[in-house]
Parts: C-alpha cells; structure tokens; sequence
C-alpha cells in the first residue's frame, strides 16, 4: 500500500531526505514549506511528487511527516499540528539541532491520532537551502531518534526503515543528554568559529593584508563560520543555558591558557597541545571507531583548468567511486590539496597507488 510521506521544510535537510526517501517504493513524497519558489524548485527537479502551501492540507494527506524547518519554527508547527483535524494516523518526526524544546512540545500533543518520534542527522554543511540538498549528505552519520512516552518500538522500526536510504547510524538518545552533547560537539565549536572571524577582521583595521595571508588553517578551523546566521541563533537560544555554561569554562580554560603564555610556562603548553592531539587525532582513527570517518588519500594538484577533473578520471577509469572531495587549499597559480575521501579503505589503498603510478604527490595516513 502506498504511504504518503510530508517533508515541512524543504531546504537543505529537508531537501537532502526527500532525495533519499523517494528510493522507497510505493512512497508519495509532499512537500510543504514557507516558500514558493523552493516549492516549485523542488517540483521541478522531481525532488519532491507534490506540493501544497498550506500545512493543514498536506498534514491531513500525510501517513508519515518530518519536520524539517529552523528548530523554533518546528516547535509552532507542532503546535498547529494539535489544532489539525486528522482522519488518519500520522507519525511525526523532526530533524531539529536541539531537542528539548521541540520534545517538550511533542510530549504536549493531545491529538490520539499523532505520534512523535524526534530526530537529528549528525550530519549537514554550511549551506543552506532546496538547491544545496544531496542525497549523500548523511551517508555514515550518526542519526539520533528520541522517542515520547506514546511512541512504540514497531513505529520506531518504522521510522528507521524510511530513514534508511540515508546509510545513516542510529543512536537512541533523550532530549537532554542529546542537547548537552550537540552543545559541546556541534554548538559551541560553531559560536568559536564565529569569534575567531570577528577576531580576524577586527585585526584587519590595522594589517589589511589580514586575509590574505588566511591560508588552510584558518579556513579549516572556521567553514562553518560561513553557516545560515538565523538557523544558528535560533540554536544557540533553544540551547541557551548550555551555551552559557561552556561560554564560562571555556573563558576560564582561556584564562590559564593566558596565565600559562604569559608565564612562559612552555612544559605547560606543549601538554595542552599534546593532549588536544592525541585526542583529535582518535576522533578519526577507524580502529576505534570514536567517530565513523572515510578513508582519505591527500592530492598535490596544480592550480590548471581541468587539474581536478583529471583526479576524477583517472580514479572513474578504475570504478572507485569517491565520497566525497574538499580543495584544502589552493593558491593562484600555485599547487593545492585534494583532500579525496573513500568508503573502504581497499578504494583508499587503490586510489593511493593509482594516483602515484600517474605521478601523482600523494598521501595517506595510516
Ligand atoms: N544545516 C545543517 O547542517 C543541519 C544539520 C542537521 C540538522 N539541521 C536542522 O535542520 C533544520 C533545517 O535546517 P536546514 O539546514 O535544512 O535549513 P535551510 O535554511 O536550508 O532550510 C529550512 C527550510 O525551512 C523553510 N521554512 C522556514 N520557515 C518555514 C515555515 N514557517 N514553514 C515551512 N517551512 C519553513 C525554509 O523556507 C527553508 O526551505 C533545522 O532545524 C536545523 O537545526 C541542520
Ligand atoms: O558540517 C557542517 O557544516 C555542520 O555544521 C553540520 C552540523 C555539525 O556538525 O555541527 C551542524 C548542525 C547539525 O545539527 C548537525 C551537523
């Protein structure tokens, strides 16, 4: 039997599930959002089947909906859900960054007809919107669900089987422990990369060259800097009381950080350094897992037209197919970094002998 499956917020995830759960058979994706041209957008690029601009109808056509808007905007849509006259059953999901008040809000629901199940793909970019949506984009991340009281284990399984096209991993997490987490690991580092541009351009005032110089590193460090400014705010203050606590012992490990530099305690430093290392690198360290990652293979490439392509052909010649590829850095006129990521580290270890028998400078890391 053919289920009707409602995506509300048809951007960047929104977008990128539509693509994943159209592989479903016997499935009829709606799409719902605030704005048109992202509905017709996705229309017409077969992202979606239909479209409806006004939520109570789709919500009453829908068997399954998932929530995909800025986290505030899915809490009010919950809200609205409760006042919708509903013939059928509806499962209810979401993918909202923190969750507290999102599941508070689900636990609220009063309509018999609707069950919630929270949800949050680990996984996304600093872009935003229909346009920006990929299939792959969750491919091996982390996928947490959050269950409420009413939520059964078969409608569980059944939210798990929509989700699968994604090639995500599930996690079972409650609202809190999840929301402490994401702080730490997602929210904070966001808010830091942001002041560390600030920081940037405030120095430029008096070295304009400033930017310039901004090769790997500071790119590196502050992408996500370049993320959609009103989907953060809107974390940073359903997260507000986590934030501020990290905000108070991150100025209190900055502080020693500024006794030790300027004591001159060296010993001190070079152990801080020390152990922020060895616990990065862990975090990509495939044997034990700490976080699932791809195998990568490092490129030297000259700054040419056509330089990438050519990567690209040469491993497609072979049938390796690569995850994903990011340009570390590259200068005008100078040599740059492939960074070419792998789903096995078989493709990696082909990859990294086809591409030094094509005299390629190449490198991996063991
Ligand atoms: N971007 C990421 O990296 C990422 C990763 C995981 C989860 N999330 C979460 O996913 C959700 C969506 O983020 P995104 O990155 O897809 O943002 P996005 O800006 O790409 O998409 C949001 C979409 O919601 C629509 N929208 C806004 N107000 C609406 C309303 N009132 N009704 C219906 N639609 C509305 C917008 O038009 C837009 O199409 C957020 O809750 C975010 O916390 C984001
Ligand atoms: O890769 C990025 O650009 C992201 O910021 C993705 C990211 C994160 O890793 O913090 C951002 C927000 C989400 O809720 C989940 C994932």
């Amino acid at each position: 039997m053919e289920e009707t499956v409602l995506i509300a917020g048809l951007g960047l995830i929104g977008g990128s599930l539509a693509l994943n759960i159209k592989e479903i058979e016997n499935v009829h994706i709606i799409g719902y959002d605030a704005n048109k041209s992202t509905l017709d957008y996705s229309m017409m690029n077969g992202i979606v089947d239909e479209t409806y601009e006004d939520f109570s109808q789709a919500v009453r056509r829908a068997d399954i909906c998932i929530l995909a808007a800025p986290v505030s905007i899915t809490v009010d849509l919950i809200y609205q859900l409760d006042q919708i006259d509903l013939e059928k059953e509806l499962l209810v999901s979401d993918v909202g960054s923190v969750k507290s008040q999102i599941m508070k809000a689900a636990e609220d629901l009063t309509s018999d007809k609707i069950t919630f199940i929270g949800g949050h793909p680990m996984a996304g970019s600093h872009k935003r919107g229909i346009q920006a949506a990929k299939a792959h984009l969750f491919e091996n991340a982390i996928y947490v669900l959050s269950p409420t009281k009413k939520s059964t284990s078969a409608q569980l399984e059944k939210l798990k089987a929509l989700l699968s096209p994604t090639k995500c991993k599930f996690l079972v997490l409650d609202s809190e422990e999840h929301d402490e987490m994401t702080s730490v690991i997602s929210h904070f580092p966001h808010l830091i990369a942001s002041s560390l541009v600030h920081q940037a351009r405030n120095w430029q005032t008096k070295h304009p060259y400033i930017p310039k110089l901004a090769a790997g590193g500071f790119r590196d460090i502050t992408r996500i800097a370049s993320s959609n400014p009103l989907m953060w705010r809107d974390i940073f203050f359903q997260n507000k009381e986590k934030m501020s606590h990290l905000l108070s012992d991150w100025i209190e490990e900055m502080q020693q950080l500024k006794t030790m530099i300027d004591t001159g305690e060296k010993q001190q430093i070079q152990l801080y350094l020390e152990q922020a290392k060895d616990y990065r690198d862990g975090l990509d360290s495939k044997k034990k897992g700490a976080m699932l990652s791809y195998y990568d293979v490092y490129v030297d490439i000259f700054d040419q037209p056509g330089a990438l392509l050519k990567v690209v052909e040469i491993l497609a010649e072979h049938d390796i197919s690569i995850n994903n590829i990011e340009i570390l850095e590259i200068r005008e006129g100078i040599t740059g970094v492939l960074r070419l990521s792998f789903q096995n580290k078989n493709d990696q270890q082909l990859s990294h002998a086809i591409l030094k028998k094509n005299k390629y400078e190449t490198m991996i890391e063991e």
